[in-house]
């Protein structure tokens, strides 16, 4: 959202549909159906890439619901008015959207590709299987008065339609989720987006526009069958222009679509017997030599042209010190609303007295804790990763979940933040148990959390990053509002003035501090750190223990999966102790590193005697 608006694309499509416009008008028989075919591949490959393009799903459904559209035609143009018809074919496209969306799109990678291309399999052989079943004739004909011109502009419409539909998803919170969806799954489902809606909602869209495009070219056959309609070469096609043109852009589509249009109308002609060769040449090409397709060529030469061409590599534990003073203290205030006087009292109420023992939920806590684990467990095949683990964390302040590696620490984080289901036991936030709920829901509940390997957007840009916590919180602010509290954010962290540089580009103390912003902007009641001050150089430490101190100051409960010692002491009021998935441990932090079986479990004698 925070993209400059440039007029470049606009002139890009307006010039082309004008130019297609010019050639119906004035063009001969051959040149109007050269110019069907070029806009219906815009609209195809442009449609495609509304719900591929951002999300990364490969769909070769594409040929699926082209053919419902065709088949629509076929079955209804003679018994409806044409407008109907074309209203039927796209509620149709988008029933089957709809339920082959919600089963299929948990699915990722290969596994969605190979669906889709099956899916568009199946449906021809059903049709198939009708036809010659119950219609007693594989094919039908489709006599309705058309002519190429007229079918040139309904195509036409439909072209102007998906760039505008295109256009407005992508300044929409739909199309930020689903840039995120497509940048990080796990990260847009812990920014509070329902994903699998986000995900239906767009492939509804795309399919129903294929799917009118297929009704409106149906009568240009004059006769139709399975194979015509659902030939999966029109599947394949689109998706080689799509990726030549380049899928990230709305755009993008139409750089490939238009040459592509013309070579293979020239291969036709010339090498009718050897265009699915040729085809597969095209397409090998695209992926290795235009990975990001002309656009991406273009937006690389546009930002080197900026000088903004080298980003300079993500290198762990490098360089990239925030300048002094960005942190902590002198920062300008964290734009959530300060504690409340309940929430001071139940701070200072809690109880750090050194009878705080181990195996005991709610000792060390007085008052109603935030957090409160009871016996949660979670297996993966034969390991035990987290066994039976208790513990309560007071509101306002900072419990470090500690242990040797592999003791479940990241699993203990990952069950209460929704990232995996527990097999077992309970996890009440609040007093409103929480347990097994999707990361999404656990978000607008108030928890928010960092991640072992911190993982920025690095296509989007820092505001846009914080943005799309800020868009898909309880509580969702979109424009102008909240471009400026995702600018408040980055300040806060330390990240000034860096609202529109790609996240890609950042160092890795700052793409922490970008992952904690992002953090902060669902204005949590709850934090859950991991391991956020693993890595960084001594200088990086004491600001990142600053900073993660003024948060408790402003009134933040946190639980922080630490080994970092030092950040432990000054920062903790509570620990508890994992070892092989069971707590060992818990009570405040001066008593737990000197207890002898914490000891012995993990710190080894030198560092707890320090
Ligand atoms: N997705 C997974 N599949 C299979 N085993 C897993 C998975 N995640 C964690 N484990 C196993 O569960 C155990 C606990 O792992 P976990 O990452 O929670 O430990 P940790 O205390 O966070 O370790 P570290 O301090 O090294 O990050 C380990 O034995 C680990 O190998």
């Amino acid at each position: 959202m925070s993209r400059p608006l440039s007029y470049g694309p606009a002139v890009l499509v307006g010039g082309t549909l004008a130019a297609l416009a010019l050639v119906a008008i004035f063009g001969s028989d051959y040149h109007v159906a050269l110019a069907v075919a070029v806009t219906s591949y815009i609209v195809l490959a442009t449609a495609w890439a509304l719900f591929s393009g951002p999300t990364g799903y490969v769909s070769l459904a594409t040929v699926a619901f082209f053919g419902i559209g065709a088949y629509t035609v076929a079955v209804l143009g003679d018994a409806l008015p044409w407008p109907v018809v074309l209203v039927v074919a796209a509620a149709i496209g988008l029933v089957v959207a709809l339920v082959v969306g919600l089963s299929t799109l948990r699915l990722s990678g290969i596994y969605f590709v190979v669906f889709s291309f099956g899916l568009a399999e199946l449906i021809r052989q059903l049709v198939t299987w009708y036809e010659v079943n119950i219609g007693r004739s594989v094919g039908r004909y489709v006599f309705l008065d058309v002519t190429q011109a007229g079918l040139f502009w309904q195509l036409f419409g439909l072209a102007v339609a998906v760039f505008l539909v295109g256009w407005l998803i992508g300044r929409s919170r739909l199309g930020l989720a689903l840039r995120v969806i497509g940048e990080d799954e796990t990260v847009a489902r812990h920014c509070g987006i329902d994903t699998t809606r986000a995900k239906l909602m767009l492939f509804a869209v795309s399919s129903m526009f294929i799917t009118v495009t297929g009704a409106v070219m149906a009568p240009r056959w004059t006769y139709i069958d399975p194979a015509i309609a659902f030939n999966p070469l029109i599947s394949f096609q689109v998706v080689v222009m799509a990726l030549l043109g380049g899928a990230g852009v709305l755009y993008g589509p139409l750089l490939g679509a238009v040459p592509l249009v013309l070579l293979f109308d020239l291969i036709g002609a010339h090498f009718p017997n050897h265009f699915s060769i040729l085809l597969g040449l095209v397409f090998v090409v695209v992926v290795y030599g235009l990975p990001k397709g002309v656009a991406g060529l273009v937006g690389r030469a546009t930002s080197m042209e900026h000088g903004a061409g080298s980003p300079s590599p993500r290198t762990r534990g490098e360089g990239g010190s925030p300048q002094s003073g960005e942190t902590g203290e002198g920062a300008p205030p964290y734009p959530r609303e300060a504690p409340s006087p309940d929430i001071r009292a139940e701070r200072a109420n809690v109880d750090l007295s050194p009878r705080a023992g181990r195996g005991d939920t709610r000792l060390g806590v007085s008052g109603e804790p935030l957090l409160v684990i009871e016996d949660l467990s979670k297996s993966f095949g034969g390991v035990r990763a987290v066994d039976g683990l208790s513990f309560a964390v007071a509101r306002g302040s900072i419990v470090g979940l500690i242990g040797p590696n592999g003791s479940g620490k990241t699993t203990a984080l990952n069950l209460i933040s929704g990232a995996l289901p527990p097999l077992g036991g309970e996890i009440r936030l609040d007093g409103d148990a929480i347990t097994g709920l999707k990361p999404d829901r656990i978000v607008h509940r108030g928890v928010a959390r960092t991640f072992q390997l911190v993982r920025v957007l690095g296509d989007l840009s820092c505001a846009d990053n914080v943005t799309a916590a800020i868009a898909f919180r309880e509580q969702p602010l979109w424009g102008d509002e909240a471009r400026h509290q995702a600018t408040a954010l980055l300040g806060r962290v330390g990240l000034d003035g860096r609202d529109a540089e790609p996240a890609g580009n950042l160092t890795y103390i700052d793409s922490k501090r970008l992952e904690l912003a992002r953090a902060l902007a669902l204005d949590p009641k709850l934090l859950l750190l991991d391991e956020w001050l693993a890595g960084l150089n001594p200088t990086e430490l004491q600001e990142g223990i600053a900073l993660i101190a003024s948060l408790k100051r402003d009134g933040l409960t946190i639980v922080m999966v630490e080994h970092v010692m030092d950040a432990i002491r000054s920062l903790c009021d509570r620990c508890v102790v994992m070892n092989t998935g069971k707590k060992i441990a818990d009570g405040t932090t001066a008593e737990v590193l000197a207890d002898p079986a914490v000891v012995r479990a993990y710190l080894g004698g030198a560092d707890a005697e320090d």
